[in-house]
Order: structure tokens, then sequence, then C-alpha cells
């Protein structure tokens, strides 16, 4: 018998299914498209080409629009002799400075033999070698900067667009599009590099229901064999993206787990039970690194909400959590932090989805203040934390949950 057999009832190709995956057409973007289009003719037109700046929350299209769009765009510039264009993609995920995305760009228009250090350089020179890249390159040049929030200085987001105006380029038109999830970051922009950046700004808004669904019917026929998804598992799958934040990522992530449950059960079905065990999964999956991603201090204020929800004294306000937070904290060696900084954790929980806030009027007295409690599952929550739990001891309500040498006795508690 083999050790490894096909295992494909479920899927054609399930890589469709994958991030990296690029759909051949983009279903619901149209007046976005067709707005990003025309901010993109003056490049067929053989003019100045216009800078471009996307934003929208994740997952919304952005840079599969800017994909899908570009390539078009190059494909059909081929048929002008007159055009010579150049499309450079850039993520900045781990590209944190002006520095480092110059030195980027002059590698990327260098060939492999003559390629720079990407330290050591005064950035006035990194500078002037790209404008000389630039130029050597000629012709209509497209720069796609994606996760532009990630660059913490302004100083390229001026310099790109406005190199031609400052008389650094002779040659080379360049474009540049900016795309960023991160709305504060266009709300902090300085003024001229707003108004050079964002000369023509497109907004993503969420995808609905519907848009979720046209989109997941069209990844579903690539991914799935025919007959292998029930009916309500599609509308099902986007009525949660649509709910939760409108990111086709998620959705289509969604549906994924959901063929992958189906597939490990060895049915030929995905059906409505797959897709809500999936986002149970998923939801947990993000929880859990939500947990993981606290500090230490986020982590003592969650055990302290843990342990009052358990004995029944949740809802609760922030200085009934102090106590308790304050003797975990002492217990695991930590200088509790103060009341205002104590709450901003329990807010950042509530952020992500693990506690849950209540308003509340003090009535006559007028004023208002905040109840918080766990809205999340013990174990989940304990399987996360479980350095912080060593540290601090096992407090005895959680006790039946946890298996362990090291309890403490009530004593140390009180
Ligand atoms: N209109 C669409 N039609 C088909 N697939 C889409 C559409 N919009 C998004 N997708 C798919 O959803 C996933 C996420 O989209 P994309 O990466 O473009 O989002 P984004 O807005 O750039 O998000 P982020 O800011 O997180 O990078 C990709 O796999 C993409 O192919």
């Amino acid at each position: 018998m083999p050790l490894f057999e096909r295992d494909t009832e479920i899927y054609r190709d399930r890589d469709a299914l994958r991030e990296d995956y690029q759909p051949e057409e983009l279903v619901g973007r149209d007046e976005e498209l067709r707005t990003f289009q025309a901010a993109l003719q003056p490049v067929i037109n053989g003019e100045q080409p216009n800078n471009i700046f996307l934003y929208g929350k994740t997952g919304v299209g952005k840079t599969a629009a800017s994909r899908y769009l570009l390539s078009h765009l190059r494909e059909d510039a081929r048929r002008y002799d007159d055009i010579d264009l150049t499309v450079i993609f850039l993520n900045c995920d781990g590209l944190t400075s002006s520095y480092q995305i110059a030195t980027r760009l002059v590698n990327e228009l260098r060939s492999e033999s003559n390629q720079i250090s990407t330290t050591g350089y005064p950035l006035g020179s990194v500078y002037g070698m790209l404008w000389e890249g630039l130029d050597e390159c000629g012709g209509t040049i497209t720069v796609v900067l994606d996760e532009i929030d990630h660059v913490n200085d302004d100083s390229i987001l001026y310099q790109l667009p406005r190199a031609r105006a400052n008389g650094n380029l002779d040659n080379a038109k360049v474009g540049l599009i900016g795309i960023s999830n991160d709305f504060s970051f266009r709300d902090d922009l300085s003024p001229k590099v707003k108004s050079s950046l964002c000369e023509q700004e497109i907004h993503f808004p969420a995808y609905n229901a519907k848009n979720l669904q046209a989109i997941l019917e069209q990844r579903a026929e690539v991914a799935f064999r025919e007959e292998v998804l029930a009916d309500e598992v599609i509308p099902l799958c986007a009525a949660y993206g649509a709910k939760d934040a409108g990111d086709a990522r998620q959705s289509i992530d969604l549906l994924m787990k959901a063929g992958d449950l189906a597939r490990d059960e060895e049915t030929d079905r995905v059906t409505e039970e797959h897709v809500k065990r999936g986002r149970r999964a998923l939801e947990r999956g993000r929880i859990k690194e939500g947990i993981n991603g606290l500090t230490e201090h986020g982590h003592l204020v969650l055990y302290s909400l843990l342990t009052l929800d358990l004995e029944g004294e949740t809802p609760i306000r922030s200085r009934d959590v102090r106590p308790r937070y304050t003797r975990f904290a002492e217990l695991a060696n930590r200088d509790p932090l103060v009341p205002r900084r104590m709450r901003d954790h329990l807010s950042e929980l509530a952020m992500l989805g693990i506690v849950s806030v209540t308003e509340r009027n003090e009535g006559r007295r007028g004023g208002t203040y905040r109840e918080y409690a766990l809205d999340m599952d013990v174990e989940l929550i304990i399987s996360a934390m479980r350095d912080t739990i060593d540290l601090v001891g096992v407090h005895e309500t959680i006790d039946s949950h946890v298996n362990t040498e090291s309890k403490r006795t009530l004593d140390d508690f009180a």
C-alpha cells in the first residue's frame, strides 16, 4: 500500500483559493476599476502619468485591482511604438524607510551584476543613483508601492512624484501608485506629500454579501469539482464575510477551510456544517494569534479577568479588576501598571474580541463607566497564555482546566 495517495475528490485546483492566485477577471469592483483605469490613461496617451493613491480596508481588492489593470496596461502599451512602459511593483512590508525603498528601486533598475549594497550610502547619493537609473531606463515608469504605510518617513513619497518637477529627471516619466489599508496614514501625511502623492485618490469600500458571493462563485468554479458544494455554502461564507469585515481574503479562506474539513472527513460534499465549523476554527486561530501578540501585562490583565469571570464577578469595572491584577503582577514579579495603562489593556482585549464592554450610566449622578466581561472560551485563553499562568501560578478557578505540578495554594492569592 502506498503511503501517499491523491485525495482530490473535492478540489479541482485548490491553489485557486490561495492568496497568490490572480483571478482573470475582478468581480464587483466596476466603479473603482473605471476610476483607476481613467487615472492610468495618460500612460497610454504618452503623457506624464498621474500619481495615484489607493486606500481601503484589508482584503478589498486594492492589490488585485492594481495587478489586474497594470498587466492590461503593460499588454496594451505594447501596441504603441512610442510607449516604453516599465512597471516596478514593490511590497513595503519589511521596508521601513525611504532609504530602503530607494535602494530597492535602484537595484530593480540595475542588472544582477551591478547591484548596490543596501547600507552605507548617504540618502542623497542613493537618490542620485535612483534618478540616474530611472533616466537610463527612460520611457514611462510606474512604481507601485504596496503597503506604503510601513515606510516611517515620507521623503520618498515626496521625492519620487516630484522628481521631474524638481529637475531631477530629464527622460523618464515616473508615476507613483501608493496602496494602503491604514486610514490614519493618509490623514497624517504632510500637506506637501499629500498633494503630490494623492493627486488621484481612489477609495475601495468593503464588499457587501452580494459582491462576496460573486467573488466566491468565480473562485469556486476553478477550485472545486462540480456538485461538491452544497447550495448554502457560498451564500453562507459571503454572509459571514460581509458581517465580519467585507474582506474577500477572509471569505475565500473560510471557503477553503470548509473544503479542507470536508476533505479531512473524506466526504465528497462540502456542507453548511463545514462552513460553520471552519468559521469557528479560523476565529480561534485569529484570537489565539491575538493573545500571543499581547504583552505580558496584557496577559496579566486577561488572566485576572478570566478568574473573576469564573467566580461570577463579571461584568466588572476596571477598578474592581485592579486588586486581582496587582496581586497577579506581584506573583509574577512585575511592577503593576498604573490604572490608566491597565485600562488600556482592557480596551485592547475588547478590540481583539476577547472581552466585551458595556457602557453603563451612573443614573442621576450623570457619569458613565464601562464594565468588562469575558467573551471567549476558557480553554482557548488558557492554552494561549500558558507562560503567564506558569509565572503567576494556577488560580483555583482554572484548576480543573490545567494539568500542572506547579499549583499555588489558595493563600498565595489572598
Ligand atoms: N473583486 C475581486 N474579484 C476577485 N477576487 C478578488 C476581488 N477582490 C479581492 N479578491 C481576492 O481577495 C484577496 C485579497 O485581495 P487583495 O490582496 O487585492 O486585497 P487588498 O485590498 O490589497 O488587501 P491588503 O490591504 O490586505 O493587501 C486576493 O486573493 C484577491 O485575489
